[in-house]
C-alpha cells in the first residue's frame, strides 16, 4: 500500500492521515522537531530528522503556517508527495495543481485554475474558474474565490472571507475572517473587514 509521510504532527495533520486514509492510502512516518510529541493519534513520531528515512516515501508537509512550510521544504529539500485530494471534493480536470498541496473535504477546485505547491486548500472553501494560486498559499475553510483572481506567493485568506472576480493579493499578505475582498490588496499587508481595506504592513 502507498505510504505518505507528514512533517508535522499538527492539528492539520489530524484532516490530512483522514484524507490519506480516505483515498486508500497510509501514513508512513510522522516527523516532528518537537521532542516531547513521541506518538500521534496512536502513531509513532520521529524527532531526530534523516533525509534517508523520510524519501523512502514522498511527504505533505502537515503545518499550517505558510512561512514555515516554505522554510522547510527549501531547507530540508522534502520530496513532495503530489497533490493530495480528499474524495468528496470536486478538482476540474482542467486545473493544475502542484506537489504537496492538500485539497480538504468538499472544497472545489474548477477549470483553468492553476494552484502552486504547498498550498492548502480547506475544508468546503472554492476556488472558481481561471484562478492563479502561487505557492504556499492557505485558502480558509469556506472561503470563496470568484475566477480569475490572483493569489501571491504565501498570502493566507481568512475563514469565510469572499474575493471577487479578478482581484490581486499580494504575496504574503493575510485577509481577515469574513472579509470581502473587492479591490486588489498589497503584498505583505493584513486586510479586514467588508470591503477589506489595510490594517497593517508587516
Ligand atoms: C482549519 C483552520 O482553523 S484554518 C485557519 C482559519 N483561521 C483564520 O482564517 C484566521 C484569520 N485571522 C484573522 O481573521 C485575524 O483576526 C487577523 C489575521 C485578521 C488579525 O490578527 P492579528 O494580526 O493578530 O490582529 P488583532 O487580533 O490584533 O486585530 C487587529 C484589529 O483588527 C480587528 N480584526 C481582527 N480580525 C478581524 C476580522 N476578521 N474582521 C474584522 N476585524 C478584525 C480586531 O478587532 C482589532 O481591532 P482593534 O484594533 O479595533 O481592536
Amino acid at each position: 500500500m502507498r505510504k505518505i509521510n507528514l512533517f508535522g504532527a499538527s492539528g492539520h495533520a489530524k484532516v490530512i492521515i483522514d484524507i490519506i486514509e480516505n483515498n486508500g492510502f497510509d501514513v508512513g512516518q510522522i516527523f516532528d522537531d518537537n521532542s516531547d510529541i513521541n506518538s500521534f493519534i496512536g502513531r509513532n513520531v520521529v524527532s531526530i530528522y534523516s533525509k534517508e528515512l523520510l524519501d523512502i516515501n514522498t511527504t505533505i508537509i502537515s503545518i499550517g503556517d505558510n512561512r514555515t512550510r516554505k522554510k522547510i521544504y527549501e531547507n530540508l529539500e522534502i520530496k513532495l508527495e503530489k497533490p493530495l485530494i480528499h474524495p468528496s471534493a470536486i478538482v476540474s480536470s482542467n486545473s493544475v495543481i502542484g506537489k504537496g498541496t492538500v485539497i480538504m473535504p468538499n472544497a472545489v477546485v474548477n477549470a483553468g485554475t492553476i494552484i502552486g505547491k504547498n498550498c492548502i486548500i480547506n475544508s468546503g472553501a472554492i476556488v472558481e474558474h481561471d484562478c492563479i494560486l502561487k505557492d504556499y498559499v492557505h485558502i480558509s475553510p469556506s472561503a470563496a474565490l470568484a475566477g480569475g483572481v490572483n493569489i501571491g506567493e504565501g498570502a493566507h485568506v481568512g475563514i469565510g472571507a469572499v474575493i471577487i472576480q479578478c482581484v490581486e493579493i499580494g504575496e504574503w499578505s493575510i485577509i481577515g475572517a469574513g472579509a470581502v475582498v473587492s479591490k486588489s490588496l498589497p503584498a505583505n499587508c493584513t486586510a479586514v473587514g467588508i470591503p477589506a481595506k489595510p490594517i497593517k504592513f508587516h
